[in-house]
């Protein structure tokens, strides 16, 4: 679903990630974690060909992201769901019409239903028409999974998901992400937290990648 061979990246200084080759198999849940500032933002881009390698091969959907036009990224993305680290919203627009953005923009539109189903979900029905300053940290963290997810992608990306959440919300989050995991996507989380990574593994079998002196390898079982 989306591997890497023999990656390397580099913002134009040193490399920031080398020779990282892995695999990430359709319906799996990986967790990548490092130390600050070591890639794993860089990682995910990479993942959603926001950012291309600067040597090696990444394949998306059997698809080598060198050879994707535009709209193929277009088309690419649209496959991937992506919860970014500062969740950013069109202020002006209630909730709901932030999350069936990535809908309308893609032309679909987003039947109502669907849109309450997926806010219920989430545990915001009541806030729908609610705008994105009225919202809390988990609140908009929970929105801004409800608009990764209201395309049906079959990848789901979080950036630090739970960053600025305290441990209930962070668990709730956990969740859904769980949920979505069981449904058949394939899920990739950057985060710090260890101890969410632990929780997890209780409810999947979550595996977790490392970055590490530029490498990105599979963690032992012990984390
Ligand atoms: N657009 C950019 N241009 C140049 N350098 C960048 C750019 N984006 C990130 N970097 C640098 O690349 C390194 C890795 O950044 P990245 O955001 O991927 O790390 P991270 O592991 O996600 O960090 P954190 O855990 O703090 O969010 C950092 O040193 C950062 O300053």
């Amino acid at each position: 679903m989306i591997a890497f061979e023999n990656v390397a990246y580099s913002y134009g200084g040193g490399e920031l990630l080398s020779d990282v080759s892995l695999r990430l198999a359709p319906g799996s849940f990986h967790f990548l974690t490092g130390p600050s500032g070591a890639g794993k933002s860089t990682f995910l881009k990479l993942c959603y060909a926001e950012l291309q390698p600067t040597a090696g091969r990444i394949t998306l959907f059997d698809h080598d992201v060198r050879s994707l036009n535009r709209d193929d990224v277009a088309r690419t993305r649209r496959r991937m769901g992506v919860v970014h680290q500062d969740c950013q919203f069109l202020d002006h627009l209630p909730l709901s019409a932030n999350v069936t953005l990535p809908a309308m923009v893609a032309g679909r539109g987003a039947e109502a239903a669907d849109m309450k189903d997926l806010l219920n979900w989430v545990g915001l029905a009541k806030l729908a028409g609610a705008l994105p300053p009225q919202l809390s940290g988990g609140e908009r963290q929970r929105a801004a999974l409800a608009r990764a997810v209201i395309m049906s992608p079959d990848v789901v990306l979080a950036d630090e998901p739970t960053g600025n959440l305290d441990w209930e919300m962070s668990l709730r989050l956990l969740t859904l992400l769980v949920e979505l995991n069981k449904m058949g996507k394939t899920i990739l989380i950057a985060t710090h937290d260890l101890n969410l990574i632990r929780a997890a593994k209780q409810q999947v079998p979550a595996r977790v990648l490392r970055i590490a002196k530029r490498r990105v390898q599979l963690a032992g079982a012990d984390l």
